[in-house]
């Protein structure tokens, strides 16, 4: 049976008082969610400390949105697995494609930090996707096959979950059709060894869609930026249909 993940990104927004505003509005509508649904918000750095005291005893994980490979050194403005999980954070974003991006995230670094977290007990979500320009080229699946086979060199398939988001359904409006999410979420699977690895479909997702993209049988759950950011709409993703 494979588990359900519905985990919020908060990306680069939120102060902590925002945050527990946040927690405020969005507790109480947990109260009808059913159990069997992991809930997980990835919050930025600065927020873990505070969200994981307001979040004791819920059901709410907390994720971090990146980790360094190294347990501790002369990285300056790195955040290391022991400093993670002595916050009580159990999944950590990894290779967003903002990380890629912007900040020369590499498939190597990519799978260094999945060792590391995976070392000190955190559940890596490990995030693959092709841009409009390989989709047009029609590279999505070979691209998705390179960015897997180098990112889970060694990876223990058995504490991992993978998030597939099409670059150009990200923070667009612009949602991959579910069908075809379905679908490219099935390759990814048929390339794991432990098929029960659960795969997020992550890209424009919201109120409005969330209810057909659960409704595919091969996804396991969303990664979810802009819409994970108010209690209305959070909890009506948490609570799709
Ligand atoms: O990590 C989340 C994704 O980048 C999706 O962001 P979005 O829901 O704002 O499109």
């Amino acid at each position: 049976m494979r588990k359900i993940i519905l985990a919020g990104n908060w990306k680069m927004y939120k102060t902590q008082a925002e945050s527990l505003e946040f927690v405020d509005g969005f507790m109480p509508e947990l109260e009808n969610t059913p159990t069997e649904r992991e809930v997980v918000l990835c919050v930025p750095f600065t927020n873990l400390s505070v969200m994981a005291a307001n979040l004791q005893g819920t059901r709410v994980k907390l994720g971090a949105q990146n980790v360094h490979w190294e347990n501790e050194g002369a990285y300056t403005g790195e955040i290391s697995a022991p400093m993670l999980t002595e916050i009580g954070v159990n999944y950590v974003v990894i290779g967003h494609s903002e990380r890629r991006q912007y900040f020369g995230e590499t498939d190597e670094t990519v799978n260094r930090r999945i060792l590391a977290a995976q070392k000190h007990g955190l559940t890596p979500i490990l995030c693959v996707g092709e841009t409009k320009q390989q989709r047009d080229a029609g590279e999505t699946e070979s691209h998705i096959f390179s960015q897997l086979k180098q990112d889970l060199v060694g990876v223990d398939q058995s504490n991992l979950v993978i998030a597939y988001e099409p670059i150009w359904a990200i923070g667009t409006g612009d949602t991959c059709a579910s069908e075809e999410a379905n679908r490219v979420i099935g390759l990814i699977r048929s390339k794991l060894i432990n098929s029960d690895v659960p795969i997020q479909y992550g890209g424009s997702v919201k109120p409005e869609n969330i209810d057909e993209i659960m409704a595919q049988s091969e996804i396991d759950g969303v990664l979810v930026g802009g819409a994970s950011l108010t209690p209305k709409s959070w909890s009506r993703i948490v609570n799709y249909q």
